[in-house]
């Protein structure tokens, strides 16, 4: 009996997992997943707070490392049974340079791939995006939209397009053989804008508020819907997924899977202030304050300034041309894909996230009464 508990026991490794999202993965594993012996948690930026989740049960190896260097990932890959790949550089503000996100979102995938088949893992789950469908580049509206709906994908940005040749190459890799000769089984998940816990333009935009007097101002329509998922039920979808790709690799190997929940339908900015009103801030403006293409010109003049500036210092604010685009399409996703292929429901309700987020902001930002 006690053999037979101690075989089922597995090795999970999440790449990424000092992250916003790869936090609550590594949180939502040792919490919900039965199976788990150990897990492997992979980042170039390890978190204190690993430390405390070294005490419990089940055994956590902090691992140092870089997804683009395919040895020390091969290194980390080795032996786990199933590898959560959530590590991405997320820049959408002009931080880092085109090559570098490429490097890390679409080599670093490829060098996930590459080490599970060299060292024989079967299970990969990759974190993708919904920006791999779009918004595209000429403002099409996503509308209440699922996994098949058809949609004219074209990115021009770097971090949508290695996000989605990322994407690409993982599904393309489901069914290679691996070492000892079984087929690799993956899936990729594509969350729509995550909030949360941990959530760092959220608290970008609650201190922008405190900095302007307690007020944010309307820029963005509110008829503009776009999609926003809690953070825990991400993690909680994730962890289902890779928890069922085994039993249901001939339904789930190769598939996408866009993450959802009963969060509701709102504009950016409404949305946001579900949890920043709460906090003290209001919203001015029942329509934008200012008309849309004096906000094209603000977002055109940024882009200028960063490539300006960019030998002296680098300036890298909210509002750039594509941010503004993504922000001013409606993107909304509307499916059961994951409950119907792996018996995902949410495990947070909205007013429950809603709770946790507002709590996180207040503790956060210090404003808690
Ligand atoms: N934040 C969002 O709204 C959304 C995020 N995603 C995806 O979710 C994943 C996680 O995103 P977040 O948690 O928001 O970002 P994050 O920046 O908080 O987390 C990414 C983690 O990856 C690590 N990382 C970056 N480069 C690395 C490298 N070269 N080697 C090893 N680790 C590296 C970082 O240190 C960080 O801990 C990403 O793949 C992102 O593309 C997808 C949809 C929406
Ligand atoms: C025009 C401004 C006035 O208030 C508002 C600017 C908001 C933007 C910074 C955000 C609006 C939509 C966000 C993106 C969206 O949630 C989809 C994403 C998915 C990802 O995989 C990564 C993050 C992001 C691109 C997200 C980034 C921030 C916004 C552009």
């Amino acid at each position: 009996m006690a053999d037979s508990a101690q075989a089922q026991k597995l090795v999970y490794l999440v790449t990424g997992g000092c992250g916003f999202l790869g936090e609550h993965v590594v949180r939502m594993l040792l919490q919900r997943e039965p199976r788990l012996g150990e897990l492997r948690v992979f980042d170039r930026h390890l978190g204190p707070w690993l430390e405390e989740l070294k005490t419990g049960p089940v055994r956590v190896t902090a691992i140092q490392g870089d997804v683009t260097q395919a040895h020390e990932v091969a290194a980390a890959v080795a032996g786990a049974h199933v590898v959560i790949h959530t590590a991405g550089l997320v820049d959408v503000f002009g931080r880092a340079s085109p090559e570098t996100i490429h490097e890390v979102n679409v080599q670093g995938t490829r060098n996930v791939i590459e080490a599970c088949v060299q060292t024989g893992t079967r299970f990969l789950v990759y974190t993708s995006s919904m920006e791999v469908v779009g918004p595209n580049t000429k403002g099409h509206p996503f509308y209440r939209g699922n996994e098949d709906t058809p949609y004219e994908a074209v990115h021009r940005h770097p971090y949508p397009c290695s996000k989605a040749l990322a994407e690409w190459l993982v599904l393309e890799a489901n069914g290679r053989k691996v070492r000892g000769g079984l087929p690799l089984v993956t899936c990729a998940l594509r969350p729509t804008g995550i909030y949360g816990e941990g959530h760092q333009i959220m608290r970008d935009f609650y201190r922008q508020g405190l900095r302007l007097g307690g007020w944010l101002f309307r820029a963005i329509p509110a008829s503009v819907e776009h999609g926003r998922v809690y953070v825990g039920n991400v993690a909680w979808m994730h962890v289902l997924a890779a928890r069922e790709l085994e039993q249901r690799a001939a339904l789930m190997g190769g598939q996408v899977y866009f993450c959802y929940d009963g969060s509701p339908y709102k504009s950016y900015e409404d949305f946001n202030m579900e949890f920043l009103g709460p906090c003290g801030l209001r919203l001015v403006g029942a329509r934008p304050l200012l008309p849309y293409w004096l906000l094209v010109f603000l977002a055109a003049l940024n882009a200028l300034l960063q490539w300006l500036l960019r030998p002296l210092v680098l300036y890298a604010p909210l509002l750039n041309p594509y941010t503004l685009a993504v922000a001013n399409t409606t993107f909304t996703v509307s499916t059961d894909k994951a409950q119907r292929h792996f018996g995902y429901e949410p495990l947070f309700s909205w007013e429950d996230s809603r709770t946790r987020t507002i709590l996180w902001v207040q503790a956060a930002t210090g404003s808690a009464q």
